[in-house]
């Protein structure tokens, strides 16, 4: 069994020019062929795997490559496919079908729409629900498992990219997650009775797993990766046991390749004793938001193993301190069997390379480190522990240098923020009582019963994408950029005028990205032109880089919201990305706390509240979507994050007069953790993603004593699906059960950006004549 050395978890797979995005894409719409799909997949694994190892890795995983998301894939690889999908005989099929849900055979028969749309899901197979991936934004599909679900060995795949990746000349790791974790991040399907867990399955899994590592063995796998991730989470003493039980009983499989269990997005807690005492070969520990090395270095039992040290952070983009990266690693040296090197988590969560970043002024640039960049921090660091420091001395200098420049460099401390910071009084964070504001919001309003809203984003036309890109690549100047908006943003108010709908919005066709949009308006952001990050599927997202103070040098969104403003008489919701969404969605600074930072965003967007409340905005939204997704895997941290997160969101909206409103929305998250959070906020009126639980959310949100308005969303906008007015009508009144009909609005459960016009209008509609039925039964 040859050393782990020098290695990453996993590596980005969307392509460094996003081909598999643009191959899926084409593939779903019809335009590329099946040949064509599979040709581009193939290209990009082998030239990841040919790019790792020439980078200087030592050993290089294989099977991170996926054609829409791994835990999919590890599904797919114990067979555990619900009962719905099993008529699709094609294995691709069958797969999208999962991802993305399907026309049934009948529909398809009669010619279904399945690729007609490039993401979501399409047709009248639902396909498996999707979940954010721990603390990241990264989503997964979670897989269905219920007592009578199947589970079959099927390792064709990672067999396949083995051999694949040795014809290349490199023989690689495969990696897949681990049975107990497989089942965690997995639920119970509709037909399991109460009380089932998918956990329960655990042995019966165990034993597919086992014919895997024999498969494995037999195909010469010298190593196989078992990712553990779901024991940085709190686990019960039970759970704890049964991860031991899984890898004592794997370990001692007569025949299979060497076992590395990994963990990562945290510390393993009681999880790392009782891993070390199974026979396992290696664990992986995350170092940089694990407790540290001498936590790990005080286990038990790890002298005969391989510890692979975690010490590169594989979700962040700054250059990594090398010298006190090798201090964790001579920690470890001497009390474990051997020390690897390797990235915190998989690089799946950054952008390939810097180079491909040529307006990042050389400064900055110093400072970061994209994939590319980390894969040679990890070889360097595998050189220092084994070759001595003064092997590396040069480079480790290098790093040192930029870190001490970027510490001192007067471009990221800006005195005047800090000291706006240092003069806000306590009631800044402060409104006056809702009572109070809610009776002179509702004369400023004058709003019908249950107000008909929409979420912020309109349909993103390949007519609006072509004149944003027109205007960023220079073929348009200001002016004409200007005015094909507000043609758009008339368009829109238009339209919504006809629908009847009571509070309207602008329609965000300025906006590339929620978030993108306003880090390029902001200094102390940067943003890149083509660090793509894979967001689910072929949808990807450009994560900003915050990298010093953060300040507001002119107002961002006021020329367009009172453009829209001034079309009509009724109100125009502007439209803002809250403190935490915008650090949840960005590349955040390591070198202060979050909350400081999000204080200073908090600031920029309270003086935008401002200055649209003082052009004649009289409500104001400002988006949380994801508010849960930064809350801590262990719940001893939460508490000191709900404050931070909270707070900053207080500062934002705090700024303007009783008489303006203040909405907040959420999405993509299961919120019953934040309830308290969410009514902590005070939002005037909170919009929540709630119409695929039927509403579920509002008696735990009514329990939780939240007692302002709300907009529990009343169609998904994942789905291509119009919902019928009758459907929206029951959903409403079943809602009206739960909160005082007073306090209810109505609008969908997110934006309409990835949806299309022929969705949206009869969508609207419906809903519009759902509140029209509801409000005459009331
Ligand atoms: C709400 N969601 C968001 C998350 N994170 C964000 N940062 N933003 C979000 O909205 N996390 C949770 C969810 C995740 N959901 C989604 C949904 C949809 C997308 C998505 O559609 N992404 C787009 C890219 C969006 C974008 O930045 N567009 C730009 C640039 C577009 C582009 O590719 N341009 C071309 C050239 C121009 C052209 O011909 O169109 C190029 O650069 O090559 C824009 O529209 O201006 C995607 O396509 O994947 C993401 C997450
Ligand atoms: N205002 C945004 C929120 C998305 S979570 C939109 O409507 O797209
Ligand atoms: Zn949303």
């Amino acid at each position: 069994m040859p050393a782990i050395g020098a290695t990453v978890l996993g590596y980005p797979r969307i392509g460094p020019h996003r081909e598999l995005k643009k191959a899926l894409e084409g593939y779903w719409a019809g335009a590329v062929s099946r040949h064509d799909l599979e040709h581009t997949a193939a290209t990009l694994r082998r030239q990841s795997v040919r790019r790792m190892a020439e980078l200087g890795l030592d050993t290089v995983p294989s099977n991170t490559f996926s054609l829409y998301d791994h835990v999919l894939d590890a599904a797919v690889l114990v067979g555990a496919v619900p009962q719905r999908f099993t008529s699709f005989e094609d294995e691709l099929d069958r797969y999208f079908a999962m991802a993305r849900g399907a026309a049934s055979r009948r529909t398809r028969n009669e010619g279904g729409d399945e690729r007609d749309q490039p993401d979501g899901d399409v047709g009248d197979v639902a396909p498996l629900e999707m979940t954010k991936w721990f603390d990241t934004n990264y989503h997964y599909l979670v897989p269905e498992i219920g007592p009578a679900t199947p589970f079959q060995l099927n390792a064709a795949k990672l067999v396949a990219e083995y051999r694949e990746a040795l014809a290349e000349g490199v023989v690689t790791r495969p990696v897949t997650i681990g049975p107990a974790s497989l089942l965690l991040l997995a639920k119970p399907d509709d037909e399991a009775p109460a009380g089932f867990r998918p956990f329960d399955r655990l042995d019966e899994l165990t034993s597919i797993y086992a014919e895997l590592l024999e498969t494995l063995a037999d195909a010469g796998v010298p190593w196989i990766q078992l990712d553990e991730p779901s024991f940085v989470a709190d686990r019960d003493a039970a759970e704890i046991t049964a991860l031991q039980r899984v890898y004592q009983r794997l370990a001692t499989l007569e025949r299979r390749p060497a076992i590395f269990v990994a963990s990562y997005f945290g510390d393993l807690g009681d999880a790392l004793p009782a891993l070390a005492m199974t026979p396992v070969e290696a664990i992986g520990v995350d170092l940089v938001a694990g407790s540290g090395a001498g936590r790990v270095a005080a286990t038990p039992n790890l002298a005969g193993k391989t510890v692979v040290a975690g010490v590169v952070d594989g979700r962040n983009v700054w250059r990594a301190d090398l010298e006190s990266a090798l201090g964790s690693l001579a920690t470890l040296l001497g009390l474990a069997g051997d020390v690897a090197v390797s990235t915190s988590c998989s690089l799946l969560h950054v952008p390939y390379d810097l180079d491909a970043e040529p307006d990042i002024d050389s400064r900055l640039r110093s400072w970061l480190a994209f994939a590319d960049q980390k894969v040679t921090e990890v070889v360097t660091l595998a050189r220092g522990l084994h070759e001595g420091y003064d092997a590396v001395a040069g480079r480790i200098q290098e790093g040192t240098s930029a870190r001490d420049d970027r510490a001192t460099a007067s471009s990221v401390v800006d005195p005047a923020v800090r000291q706006r910071i240092a003069d806000l009084p306590p009631e800044a964070s402060q409104r006056s009582p809702y009572a109070h504001r809610i009776a002179v919001q509702a004369d400023n309003l004058d709003l019908p019963p249950l107000p008909t809203t929409t979420i912020g984003s309109f349909p993103q036309t390949g007519d609006v994408r072509s004149v944003r890109a027109a205007y960023r690549n220079g073929q348009i100047d200001a002016d004409e950029y200007s005015s094909r908006m507000r043609t758009e943003i008339e368009r829109i108010i238009r339209l919504q005028e006809r629908l009847g709908l009571d509070v309207l919005v602008h329609g965000e066709p300025e906006r590339n990205d929620m978030v993108q949009y306003f880090a390029e308006l902001l200094n102390g952001f940067i943003t890149t032109r083509n660090g793509w990050v894979q967001s689910y599927g072929s949808r990807c997202v450009r994560p900003p880089i915050v990298y010093g103070d953060v300040s507001r040098p002119a107002p961002m969104t006021v020329e367009w919201a009172s453009y829209a403003q001034g079309l009509t008489d009724r109100p125009v919701k502007g439209m803002l990305t809250g403190p935490v969404t915008m650090l949840a969605w960005s590349f955040v600074r390591d070198d202060q706390p979050l909350a400081d930072t999000a204080r200073q965003v908090a600031l920029a967007i309270r003086d935008e509240t401002r200055d649209l409340e003082a052009e004649g905005i009289r409500i104001i939204q400002v988006d949380e979507p994801a508010i849960r997704e930064l809350l801590p895997l262990r719940a001893s941290e939460q508490p000191e994050y709900l404050r931070w997160a909270v707070d900053a969101f207080r500062l934002a909206t705090s700024g303007v007069a009783d008489t303006t409103q203040i909405h907040t929305h959420m999405c993509y998250s299961e919120f019953g953790e934040v309830m308290s959070a969410i009514d902590g906020l005070e939002a005037d009126v909170t919009s929540i993603e709630a119409a695929r639980s039927k509403m579920e959310i509002l008696p735990e949100l009514a329990a939780s004593g939240f007692a302002r308005g709300i907009g529990p969303g009343v169609y998904d906008i994942h789905s291509p699906r119009v919902p019928s007015n009758d459907e929206i009508a029951t959903l409403l009144l079943r809602a009206s059960q739960a909160v005082p009909a007073t306090r209810l609005w109505v609008n969908p459960d997110c934006g309409l950006k990835t949806r299309s016009y022929a969705e949206v209008e009869p969508a609207l509609a419906a809903m519009v004549t759902a509140v029209r039925q509801v409000r005459e039964a009331l």
